[in-house]
């Protein structure tokens, strides 16, 4: 069914999306705020891992970024037309015009902004990020910047996650989503 034929649904009902660049904490800190809210949680590229049997990284190698991406949408349909939730989008899902469709008929979207500089240290913790492999990463990352943040920023809340702890990046979610009106407000 097109993004365009579901029903608008009211925000405090609408799963929460959490989107940026990779080394956010998408993940980290979206598992936490999942259990913060006491709701389900979902990770895109765990779930496009676990329909593919195999890696992010092998997916890139085997069948290409364009593959990658067709499935990420197909995944990213799933996740956000089920139950309500917590997702954790992969860095790129939402340069897909139909997922970004869905996004806006489905769910509150958060913009999770820090820091390149502490977004590069975190992301060389793991190679597990095939845009980034054998690139200097605050390089590859400012372009990555350069050309998503214009998609990033049609986000509903932007959230700096610069810095702090990730207990710090939850409530400072928490926070943008009660002003959004997400979440009943809080004593
Ligand atoms: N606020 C934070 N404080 C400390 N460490 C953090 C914070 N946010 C994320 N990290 C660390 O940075 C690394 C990357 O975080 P995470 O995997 O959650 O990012 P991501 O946005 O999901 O990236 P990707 O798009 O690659 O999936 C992890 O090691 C995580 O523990
Ligand atoms: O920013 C991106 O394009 C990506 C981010 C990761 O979450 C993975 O989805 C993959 O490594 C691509
Ligand atoms: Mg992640």
């Amino acid at each position: 069914m097109p993004a365009n034929d579901l029903e608008p649904i009211p925000v405090q009902e609408r799963t929460i999306a959490l989107v940026g660049l990779m080394g956010v904490g998408k993940t980290t800190v979206g598992r936490r705020l999942a259990r913060r809210l006491g709701l389900p949680f979902a990770d895109g590229d765990v779930e496009i891992e676990a329909a593919a049997a195999m890696t992010v990284s092998d997916i890139f190698a085997r069948y290409g970024e364009s593959e990658f991406r067709a499935g990420e949408a197909r995944v990213m349909r799933r996740l956000l037309e089920g139950p309500r939730k917590v997702v954790a989008t992969g860095g790129g899902a939402m340069l897909n015009p139909e997922t970004r469709a869905l996004m806006k008929a489905r769910a509150v979207t958060v913009w999770m902004r820090a820091d390149l500089s502490i977004v590069a240290q975190r992301v060389q913790r793991r190679d597990t990020r095939p845009l980034l492999r054998g690139r200097d990463p605050l390089e590859a990352l400012g372009q990555l910047a350069e050309a998503r943040y214009p998609v990033y920023a049609g986000a509903d809340l932007v959230v700096d996650v610069t810095g702090g702890a990730h207990a710090e990046a939850v409530e400072a979610i928490m926070r943008a989503l009660e002003a959004h009106g997400v979440l009943e407000s809080r004593p």
